[in-house]
């Protein structure tokens, strides 16, 4: 049975369509990227999956619980992060984390085993009786976080969860949802492509309401064409001389060292980049091929319908 199957999905506020005809099904744990640009339709969805929103057209089912004629039990399955975290500020972590358990209806004694576990896994049990108007972004995302797993859920939505954070509030973040993926699904929207390599297995993007694009990251990656190269050189030469080189179409200069060289999509280019640096003494220190910017994927992949 899947974990989440998603059927001709449409909604429309008021007259505009919001999304049109989404499908898609998911089958495993792990973490799964829905990456679209602002007002593409994440948050709609997400809002949908989670019974926030109630949908003009179409079906959702969780672990087989239809959505709209199961509501209860459908939401027992799920957890929510939504864009702003859920959290009282008013209320210590412990007493929220007790409030949320309450909510979705945790035996009462069963409840404080479920706080426990939940701020265990978040690591904010050292936090438990501080008031969360007095903690950092990072740890209020982890109180976000704690409540959307507090009843165990197999699925778990996250709207932007990293959108926000510092560096390393981020890495720590990262770290946290991936390890609530390994027994889990996480679904988690971002408008960051880089955010959404470095988090998911499988990726699902979404432009003007509809899915351009479902299928695991390495399939992704050969999909999208590199649009330029990342080259770092001891003895760089003048422009014009990487210019020359066949293929080249533009270069940016970054730091001394550094440029990056936009390319006619030949990737033969990085083998005549490496020859020419041998035989002039150039010292390549480092040569990566780079995606395109979010709105040229989205371009390209508009362009080239993909199942
Ligand atoms: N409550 C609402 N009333 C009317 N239109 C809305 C409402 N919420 C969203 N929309 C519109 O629906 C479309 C999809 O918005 P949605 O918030 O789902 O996109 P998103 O991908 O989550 O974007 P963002 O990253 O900016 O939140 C946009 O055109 C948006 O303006």
């Amino acid at each position: 049975m899947s974990i989440l199957k998603i059927e001709n999905l449409s909604h429309r506020y008021s007259t505009a369509w919001a999304i049109r005809d989404i499908n898609l099904e998911i089958n495993q744990t792990g973490v799964i990227g829905l990456l679209g640009s602002n007002g593409a339709g994440k948050s709609t969805t997400m809002n949908i999956v989670c019974g926030v929103v109630n949908q003009t057209e179409g079906t959702v089912t969780i672990n087989g619980y239809d959505t709209r004629k199961q509501p209860e039990l459908s939401k027992m399955e799920i957890g929510f992060l939504p864009q702003t975290p859920p959290v009282y500020t008013d209320l210590t972590v412990d007493e929220f984390l007790t409030y949320a358990a309450e909510i979705r209806l945790i035996p009462k004694n069963k409840i404080k085993a479920a706080v426990g576990e939940a701020m265990e896994k978040c690591q904010i049990s050292h936090f438990s009786s501080r008031l969360i108007k007095n903690l950092s972004g990072g740890y209020k995302q982890r109180v976000g976080i704690a409540q959307a797993i507090i009843h165990k859920p197999k699925l778990v939505i996250m709207d932007e969860p990293t959108n926000g954070l510092d560096p390393n509030q981020l890495i720590e973040a990262r770290k946290l949802i991936r390890e609530i993926a390994q027994d889990r699904t996480v679904l988690l929207s971002s408008h960051i492509m880089s955010e959404i390599h470095m988090l998911c297995r499988e990726v699902i993007m979404i432009e003007n309401g509809r899915i351009i694009f479902s299928d695991s990251m390495d399939a992704f990656n050969n999909y999208v064409q590199p649009a330029s190269i990342l080259l770092k050189m001891e003895n760089a030469p003048d422009q014009q001389e990487i210019l020359q080189i066949k293929g080249a179409t533009r270069l940016e200069y970054i730091s001394e060292k550094q440029y990056r060289l936009f390319f006619d999509g030949d990737q033969e280019i990085t083998e005549r980049l490496i020859k020419a640096s041998v035989a002039n003494d150039w010292r390549l220190r480092e040569i990566s091929l780079e995606k395109g910017q979010l709105d040229d994927v989205f371009r390209q992949l508009s362009s080239q319908p993909h199942s």
